[in-house]
Order: C-alpha cells, then structure tokens, then sequence
C-alpha cells in the first residue's frame, strides 16, 4: 500500500511500528489526530492475512477512536494498536511489558486499554512499564474491564433507536438477533433478558453460544443465518465491516445497534440503510461506553460520575437521528457532523500558546 498516500488523505498524526525479536511483538500503533488531548483507544490481538491488513485495520479504528472520543465529548484525540497474533497461543508476559515500553516512549501522546483479543491482565503487565494504560486491575485504583460499561451504553443506545423506529424504547417482546456473544453482548443480552427481550444468538465460538442459551433462553442460529432471521434489532457485536452489499438485502431488521466497531463495509452503505429507512445507530456513537468509563480514570476514577456519563449515550443517539430526518442525510453523517463540529471548535480555542496543558493525566 502507498502508506504516506492514506495517511495524507485521512489525516493521520503518526504510526509507530514496534517490533521485539525475543517476545515475538509486532505491533502497530496508530495515532490519528490529538487536538482533543492524548490519543485514547485499545489494544487488538488478532491473527491477520497479512501486515497490510493489520495497518489498515489499526488505521481505521484510530480514526474511529477519534470520532468516538469526540462524539461522547472527552477531551481526547483518538489512536489504536494492532498486536500481530494470536491472542490464545501467541502471548506471553515480555511481549505487553515490550509494548508498554514503547507505549511509554511516546510519552503520554497515546493511552492505552482493552479491546478484541486482551485483557486486564495484560493491561497489568503494560502497566509494569508505562502509566498511559487504562482498564487495568480495580486494585490500582482503575476501573478494570471496560465491557460493561460498554454493554450497558449499548443497551441504552438500543433502546434510543427503537423509540425512533418504533415510537417506543420498550425492549418487551422485541426480537433482537446478536452476532457474536462476546464480552459486550453477553452483559448487553443481560440487560436485554431482564427487560424481556428475545434473543436470536450466533457465534463461532460454541461456548458462548451455549452460555446465551442457557442464561437467557436464547435461539441459536448458524453463522450466515443471522442475516435473514426474522427479528426487530440486528445487534453486530463481533468483527466489523458486517453490513455490506451481501448482508443488505437479507436484513428483515428495523434497527441496527450493537457493539462492533466499523460496522459499515463502506459509507455508501449506511447511505443505503438509510435510502431503506433502517434505523442505524452509528457504531462509534453506540459503543462509547467502555471509553466513557475507561476515560474516567484521568481524573481518578468513579464509577457512579463515569456510568452517569455513559447514559449520555442514549441523549446523543437522540440528538443524531433528529439531525438524520431534519437534514435527509444518514445517521453515520449525522454523527460524523457532529463529531467534527467538536473537534473544529475545540481546535479554535486550543490556538492560544499554553506552558503546561492542563488535567491530562492527573492519574488514578
Ligand atoms: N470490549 C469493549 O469494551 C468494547 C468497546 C467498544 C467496542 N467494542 C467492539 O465490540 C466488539 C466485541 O467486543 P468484545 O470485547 O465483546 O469482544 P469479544 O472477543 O469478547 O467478543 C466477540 C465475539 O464475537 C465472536 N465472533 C468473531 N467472529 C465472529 C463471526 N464471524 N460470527 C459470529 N461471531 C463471531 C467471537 O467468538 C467472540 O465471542 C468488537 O468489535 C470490539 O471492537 C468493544
Ligand atoms: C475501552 C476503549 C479504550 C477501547 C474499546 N475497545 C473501544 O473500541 O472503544
């Protein structure tokens, strides 16, 4: 790929590629734009095709993390790394305390946290070696695994879409269908059970299957049924880039909300969703939870402050499908506009010389 040709035309700050022989560590860390403050987003570990595709993936959830911090309004830029492998049989403790190290050599500009493929656990071995990691052990004061908090803002941003697909935000006897019962979904179709939903689940992994069927009463469906099945919410909580030009047409869902990040294949797909009048909650929006809370520990963390914040979440979605109908344009639009709106005005009054930045990392 011409690398310096898309990191021009999307405007990337930075990428640092880390590399330890006697750990195995090839990682990829992305910075896409820090006029908000440090570039804050996870770690994946995930077994790619080819290095190229492993840039692009950390490429595009950089970008992400930037309108994701944005939008959930912290005063944070966005960044993403990439680790090359496979997160069962691949990690050992010297790779993250490697990566901390490099983390730590970018001294503050980016922070890091859990996402597909880590764990606190390895946030703990990251921290033996640098102070920019979130999500680690609450024993150290911080707030451990962001997935809850991301399910819940998941749950919440749900019930936001269907009050605008179906006048009402009661989740009592809809059908949601969830691609991937992972960390996310399992505690999302939790509080989806509790409200009485029902759920249609699918996974490639035959465990967490079992476990939504046997906790909450779930329907299984084979990996490419979950398309066609007849439901009210499409929830994508695993990989992205699942509404495409094949899954489209299948869909008999009203709403699309769920966890993943990159949902849309393409933009012109969510123009498409909207063309079709599905009721899409843009993904960066909705699953801003786990950022929300993790992003909480810069100023010493509190759960009940950072879940309050987390709630906002239903308020935006809000604001973003009234903007979609007042102005004709896709949901995706709708929250990038407001996304960029953020970081223009922040970037106007960020342009008077300041000495020393204020309440960047006042730490756990
Ligand atoms: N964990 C968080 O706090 C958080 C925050 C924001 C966004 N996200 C995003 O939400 C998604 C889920 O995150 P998670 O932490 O729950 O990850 P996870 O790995 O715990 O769960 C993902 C699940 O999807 C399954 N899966 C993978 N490919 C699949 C396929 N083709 N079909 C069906 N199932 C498949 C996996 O087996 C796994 O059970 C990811 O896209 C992640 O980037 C997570
Ligand atoms: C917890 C966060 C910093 C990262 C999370 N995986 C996300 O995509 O939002």
């Amino acid at each position: 790929m011409e690398l310096f040709k898309y990191l021009e035309e999307f405007d990337y700050e930075q990428v640092v590629f880390c590399q330890d022989k006697n750990s195995g560590l090839k990682a990829i860390i992305a910075i896409h734009d820090t006029t908000l403050g440090p570039a804050l987003g996870g770690t994946r570990m995930w077994t790619y095709d080819s290095e190229e595709d492993a840039v692009i993936d950390a490429l595009r959830l950089a970008k992400g993390m930037t309108y994701k911090n944005a939008a959930a309004g912290l005063n944070l830029g966005g960044g993403k790394t990439v680790i090359i492998g496979d997160p069962k049989t691949d990690k050992n403790p010297e790779m993250f305390r490697a990566f901390g190290r490099y983390i730590q050599g970018l001294a503050g500009r980016y922070i890091t946290a859990e996402d597909v493929g880590t764990t606190v656990g390895d946030m703990d071995l990251i921290y033996m070696e640098t102070d920019f990691v979130t999500g680690i052990s609450p024993e150290f004061g911080s707030s451990g695994n962001p997935s809850p908090a991301t399910a819940y803002g998941c749950y919440l941003g749900m019930k936001a879409a269907a009050k605008e697909a179906f006048g009402t935000d009661s989740m009592e006897g809809k059908t949601v269908a969830v691609q991937g019962v992972g960390n996310v979904a399992y505690g999302m179709c939790k509080h989806l059970h509790e409200e009485g939903a029902k759920l249609i689940v699918t996974d490639i992994n035959e465990e967490s299957v079992e476990r939504a069927v046997n906790d909450f009463g779930a329907q299984a469906v084979g990996i490419d049924e979950i398309y066609s099945v007849d439901c009210d919410i499409y929830a994508p909580c695993a990989l992205g880039a699942t509404i495409n030009d094949d899954t489209i047409p299948q869909l008999k869902a009203k709403v699309i909300a769920g966890s993943a990040n990159n949902q849309l294949a393409e933009d012109r797909h969510g123009e498409k969703l909207h063309e079709l009048g599905i009721v899409y909650a843009p993904d960066y929006v909705i699953n801003s939870g786990g950022v929300i809370n993790v992003a909480d520990e810069l100023n010493g963390y509190n759960k009940e402050r950072a879940y309050k914040q987390v709630e906002t979440i239903y308020d935006s979605l809000t604001k973003i499908f009234a903007i979609s109908k007042r102005d004709d344009i896709p949901t995706h639009k709708a929250a990038d506009r407001m996304a960029e709106e953020r970081i223009q005005s922040v970037s106007q009054t960020r342009s008077t010389f300041l000495q020393k930045e204020h309440n960047i990392l006042s730490r756990r």
